[in-house]
């Protein structure tokens, strides 16, 4: 390497570097470069052995667009999507460019709300691009939502964890499945039981998924304020971002004057989850950071009103 007279470093140009560090001529080639005249071997007919269940993407992450009840009542957020359909044994393999391809092309429609009629409609049509029976996502996202101190009434932005789960089949149609994480106090029963004070208190996370009646009207209920409220009311109190002196003794004095266990959390929740209409069945469960433990305490529960446990 040469040095100039100020004893700067004068570098090789940019090829010459990269080939420094092994990047070659690029040899002659032979195969075709027009798709007409290239090898399709996913779309190879023979017996390969097995059906599947899924053949798909996960993992891909995407600016979308959610509405809400609360306020912001429109706002952009990531979504993580997993997109899949089944092939038969006679199918080598899926044509993955497909997924997302759909996704770019809803992307520049502006149709990438993730409302339960936009997300069915995609997924109809991912069956129809696939020419396949089925198609299946999800879609993760963080919702956010502004919640106020409930004394000072000062606002921040608290977030969830929402995911959505359509199902399409070409004979049975749609099955839907929706869900949410959130974040929630917890002040331990026993704890304020045997103390002559105080009492140890933890973040617990509710995740709720429930399978969502046919006749569900997204515009009559917002499912994600329903399931945030099924978790916080229940809770011995709501998580802020924001909280003054005022705010925060109010929140220290509900917590302790409604102590639960990791088992009420689930169980409370539930009974409201029974209690909406629009909810077929359901699963909850809750996990307690412990603040007097390394580990966390668990329980959880699932239920189907259809069948009663
Ligand atoms: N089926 C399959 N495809 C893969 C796999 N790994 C990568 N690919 C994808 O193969 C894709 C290209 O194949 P296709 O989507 O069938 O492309 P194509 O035949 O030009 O697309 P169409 O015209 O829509 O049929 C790329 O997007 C790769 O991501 C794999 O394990 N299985």
């Amino acid at each position: 390497m040469e040095s100039n007279k100020d004893d700067k470093k004068v570098l090789p140009n940019k090829l010459e570097r990269h080939k420094l560090f092994g990047s070659v001529i690029p040899g002659p080639k032979s195969k075709p470069t027009e798709k007409e005249q290239m090898a399709d071997l996913q779309n190879s007919k023979n017996d390969y052995l097995f059906d599947l269940d899924a053949v798909g993407i996960s993992n891909v992450k995407h600016p979308i667009q959610v509405t809400s009840t609360m306020n912001p009542t429109s706002q952009t957020t990531i979504g993580t999507f997993n997109f899949s359909s089944t092939i038969k044994k006679d199918s080598k393999g899926t044509n993955m460019s497909r997924f997302t391809e759909q996704l770019h092309a809803y992307y520049q429609d502006g149709k990438l709300n993730v409302t339960l009629t936009d997300l069915k409609q995609y997924t109809q049509e991912l069956a129809l691009r696939l020419k396949s029976n089925d198609a299946s996502i999800e879609v993760h996202f963080p919702w956010f939502f502004e919640r106020k101190g409930p004394f000072s009434e000062i606002a921040g932005l608290n977030h969830a964890d929402a995911s959505i789960y359509v199902d399409y089949t070409k004979e049975s149609g749609f099955n839907i499945r929706v869900g949410l994480t959130g974040s929630v106090t917890t002040l331990c029963p026993c704890s304020k039981e045997i103390s002559e004070y105080s009492a140890h208190n933890q973040r617990g996370k509710i995740s709720m998924e429930i399978d969502i009646t046919d006749n569900f009207d997204e515009n009559e209920i917002d499912w994600k304020y329903a399931l945030l409220e099924a978790a916080e009311s229940n809770a011995s109190a709501r998580i802020h971002p924001v909280l003054k002196r005022t705010d925060e003794k109010m929140v220290t004095e509900q917590a302790y004057e409604n102590p639960r266990f990791v088992e009420d959390m689930v169980r409370l929740v539930a009974a409201d989850l029974y209690e909406y209409s629009f909810v077929k069945a359901f699963y909850v469960a809750c996990r307690n950071e412990e603040s007097i433990h390394l580990h966390d305490a668990i329980a959880s529960v699932t239920y189907n009103k259809n069948t009663e446990h």
